[in-house]
């Protein structure tokens, strides 16, 4: 799905007006420290209703400090933020009304089973009874778990864990989804069902803000994506508006040696891929490389010149998506 980058926040409203410019997720200038560490620095965003947002950084970028500071588990030193129209900080109890929450690790109550965790939830939510015991049933089937129900949440694995921890964070039908690495632990057919119901409750109006470092499941399920570098958004090299001309590829042929050592007459800076054979590996295994190329027109020209020079090239692709090509650049600051 083709997506924006919030490169540059909407700009925020005159000083004095609230911080309301639309009833989804709206965050200015929020820092927070932790001692000497600055984990916030001055971060904007906008999470829009009806939209899947992402939130992508680096390990210690302070993803997990904003979205706190958004469910209003964590006091922002200075800034404005706005959820759903609320003032977590302010206006705790409401915001925390129309927020789902989902942690990057399911805390709960081992004892309790799977239903009377959600239950107990919709209970703290003030759902009336019958209701909160269709909702908790309801939900233990949208996340594949109903032969769980009645099982202590201790026997779960880790991925079953997060889909109840997903289920918990729906219990009241939020307006506003903040999910902290949720595919995280999840099977492959698990993340597609998570892209599928996420894409569903932003279909229905909700804001939903993801956290995630698995940027190819992102690719397929988000319409926007903000950045965090040290604590500040930013908009990596290459989402600036457009691609970058020059990224990284990866060429498969059929001999692995005769693909190098061509490239290599080529004067081509190359390094072995994954799948590459052991060095001394024969001369006519199949294997790939990854080289930098300049945009489609360089990938062009590099196969005419492969088959050119009798090269048997089996495939030519870019590697990772727009978004992981981004994140590289941020890489450095990982801390
Ligand atoms: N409770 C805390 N006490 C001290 N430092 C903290 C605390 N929570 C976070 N930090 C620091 O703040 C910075 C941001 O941490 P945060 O957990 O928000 O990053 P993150 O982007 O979620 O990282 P990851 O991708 O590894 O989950 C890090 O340098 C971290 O060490």
């Amino acid at each position: 799905m083709p997506h924006t980058v919030e490169s540059t926040p909407t700009p925020g409203p005159v000083p004095g007006s609230p911080a309301t410019e639309h009833l989804g997720i709206v965050v200015r200038g929020v820092t927070r420290s932790f001692g000497h560490v600055r984990a916030l620095d001055g971060v904007d965003l906008d999470a829009r209703p009806g939209r899947v947002t992402a939130l992508i950084g680096p390990n210690g970028s302070g993803k997990t400090t904003l979205l706190l500071v958004l469910a209003g588990l964590l006091t922002p030193d200075a800034g404005r933020v706005s959820v759903g129209g609320h003032d977590p900080v302010a206006d705790g109890a409401a915001t925390r009304a129309l927020t789902g929450w989902m942690p990057d690790a399911f805390g709960t109550w081992d004892s309790l089973t799977a239903r009377e965790v959600l239950e107990t939830y919709a209970a703290a939510y003030r759902l009336p009874r019958e209701l909160a015991r269709s909702r908790a049933a309801e939900l233990l089937e949208t996340v594949h778990l109903a032969e769980y129900a009645d099982r202590p949440a201790s026997v779960l694995s880790r991925g079953q864990k997060q889909r109840l921890g997903l289920a918990r964070a729906l219990v009241h039908s939020p307006k506003v989804l903040l999910l902290d690495e949720p595919a995280s632990g999840l099977d492959p057919r698990s993340r597609v069902d998570l892209r599928e119901l996420l894409r569903g409750l932003a279909a229905q109006g909700a804001t939903v803000l993801v956290s995630s470092h698995v940027l190819s499941e992102l690719d397929e399920l988000i319409d926007d994506a903000v950045f965090l570098s040290r604590g500040r958004t930013v908009t990596p090299q290459g989402l600036t508006g457009s691609m970058p001309a020059r990224r990284t590829w990866r060429v498969r042929a059929l001999s692995h040696g005769s693909l190098t050592r061509w490239l290599s007459s080529t004067g081509a800076m190359w390094r072995p891929d994954d799948d590459a054979p052991p060095p001394g590996a024969p001369d006519d295994v199949p294997g790939g490389v990854l080289l930098e190329v300049d945009g489609d027109a360089g990938a062009a020209q590099l196969v005419r010149d492969a088959v050119g020079a009798g090269v048997p090239i089996t495939s030519l692709a870019p590697v990772g998506g727009e978004l992981e090509q981004a994140y590289l650049t941020l890489d450095e600051e990982r801390r």
